[in-house]
């Protein structure tokens, strides 16, 4: 008898399971589920709202749009009766679900606060339907939640532009100062070599901005925030900034000093930008000293932090100098300057990284070598390592023994520099860019300089007393120099090509800083 109830029992219980797994993988059960839900909902009164596709103008509206990306956003939108597949719009081998908005059948239900809120279309509009006594609770906060999600997804979706000033022709001005192309420079915050302490520090610094414009307009202040980052040449600011901009999604605005004919034409460009984007002045040491741009210091100073300054919030300003101390006090003061990002020359263990990332190597033989050249005082920026490294990259030894002799050499440059340097007051480094040559992998033999086997050309010449003289003596040197730098930046991609810049020896010790005033 026991045995009989036991049987029974377990079949009972089977059955129940397998009717379940059948009710939860068929449309029977999905039907089932969707009329139980719709019977719950009968009991309710419930209000509606209309969002129609366009305004009274006959523009898209803008709700509209912004509640279709939000719904396509949420995982139940695979779930959907009606949903397209879809190529992406900027990669073609994407492939994109998107619900069929001109289904009149569609209907759609979202979860927030607790509450079901239910989405069809009708004849050109969406529907929004939720419980009458939920909607003071929920509705303008589920809206202003649709708001921002949608922000969010538009914002990492969006291609990040490039936008360069443009010189000040009135004739070619239809279109404003600024000419714009995409912006797909490969680096970012995590591929510069620095103190990862230090990149965590920036990208948290970054982070919070984004989050903070109500704490900024508590304090009655722009929501903006600038940052210097300082160091010699070939240390990566550039990257970093293009770093900085792809993991904000802002725009860049580059700013070239020297195309701009005024203060008030400076404040003309500023007004020509949009909100949530990075303006970049490069070189600002280099303009300031040199007298370079018709803006002078005030219009400098106005444009960080002056009125102006306040047009197109959400903004970050950033400044690159080859040395700070060389800069007016004034232009660097909290408000003006609100965090300092040192880049340092090549240090051992930003070589072990360079040595890793470009040679695939994590130990050598010759790294102790290295390691005793560098606390010898030897150094050379990542941009003149990495390219010795590019160059040799078929045999990681070569490149580590031309490294070598790429810092000794410099070295003994130095000694003989500083105390020329101090009598003629010279620039002490020539440049620190490199020939294209062997990026491009023309073949050591081809070049023709006569220096080490596996070395680029332009270190070929830094390391020796005649190229100081010549850089001295030759402005026709110099201008070689010029468009070996740009050709090397086209190269790479980098944000513009620079003139000649002057380089200082400084003292700065190599340590990785950040200061937040
Ligand atoms: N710290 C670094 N991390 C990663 N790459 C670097 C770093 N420093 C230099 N490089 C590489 O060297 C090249 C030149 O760097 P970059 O132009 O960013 O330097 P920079 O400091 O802006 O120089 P400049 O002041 O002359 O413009 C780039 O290809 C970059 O990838």
């Amino acid at each position: 008898m026991i045995f009989t109830t036991l049987v029974v029992f377990v079949i009972v219980i089977i059955s129940f399971w397998l009717i379940s797994r059948v009710l939860s993988t068929t449309s029977i059960g999905h039907m089932l589920q969707k009329n139980w839900r719709d019977l719950e909902e009968c009991f309710h009164r419930h209000q509606f709202y209309k969002i129609p596709k366009f305004n009274q103008q006959m523009q898209e509206n803008q709700v509209y749009r912004k509640v279709i990306t939000y719904l396509n956003s949420l995982p139940s939108a695979e779930d959907s009766d009606f949903v397209n597949l879809l190529s992406g719009n900027n990669k073609p081998n994407e492939i994109n679900l998107v619900i069929d908005s001109t289904n009149q059948q569609f209907s759609f239900s979202d979860t927030y606060l607790g509450s079901r809120i239910f989405w069809k279309f009708e004849h050109n509009c969406l529907v929004l339907k939720m419980r009458r006594k939920e909607k003071r609770r929920i509705l303008s906060s589920y809206l202003q939640h649709v708001h921002n999600v949608t922000d969010e997804i538009e914002q990492k979706s969006k291609e990040i532009r490039l936008y360069i000033n443009a010189v000040n022709e009135p004739e070619k001005m239809n279109n404003g100062r600024w000419i714009s192309v995409p912006f797909n420079h490969p680096a970012t915050i995590d591929t510069s070599i620095l103190d990862s302490d230090l990149k965590n520090k920036m990208k948290s610094d970054l982070e919070a901005f984004l989050k903070s414009e109500n704490y900024y307009h508590r304090l009655g202040r722009v929501w903006k925030r600038s940052y210097l980052l300082y160091g010699h040449s070939g240390t990566g600011k550039s990257s970093f900034i293009a770093g900085m901009a792809k993991f904000l999604r802002y725009d860049i605005y580059d700013i070239d000093l020297s195309k701009v004919v005024s203060d008030s034409d400076l404040k003309l460009i500023l007004l020509q930008t949009t909100r949530r984007s990075m303006i970049v002045v490069e070189d600002l040491d280099r303009y300031l000293n040199e007298k370079s741009t018709a803006v002078n210091l005030s219009g400098i100073l106005n444009f960080m932090d002056g009125i102006i300054s306040s047009c197109g919030e959400e903004r970050v300003m950033v400044f690159t100098v080859s040395n700070k101390e060389q800069v007016d006090p004034t232009v660097l003061r909290p408000g003006r300057i609100d965090v300092h990002v040192h880049f340092p020359l090549c240090d051992f263990p930003a070589f072990k990284t360079l040595a890793n990332s470009h040679l695939g190597l994590k130990e050598h033989k010759l790294f102790p070598q290295v390691e005793e050249v560098f606390q010898t005082g030897a150094s050379l920026s990542p941009a003149e390592i990495g390219e010795i490294m590019i160059f040799n990259r078929g045999s990681p030894t070569r490149a580590i023994k031309n490294v070598i002799s790429a810092l000794k050499s410099n070295t003994d440059t130095k000694v003989v520099t500083v105390s020329e340097s101090k009598k003629e007051e010279q620039p002490f480094r020539l440049t620190h860019s490199i020939s294209v040559g062997g990026a491009l992998g023309v073949p050591s033999g081809l070049l023709g300089h006569g220096g080490p086997v596996g070395l680029p050309p332009r270190l070929m010449h830094s390391g020796s007393a005649r190229t100081v003289e010549e850089s001295r003596g030759s402005r026709s040197f110099r201008g070689d120099n010029v468009s070996n730098v740009k050709e090397f930046k086209r190269f790479y991609g980098l944000l513009k090509t620079k003139n000649h810049k002057k380089e200082f020896v400084d003292k700065e010790d190599s340590r990785h800083e950040v200061s937040v005033f």
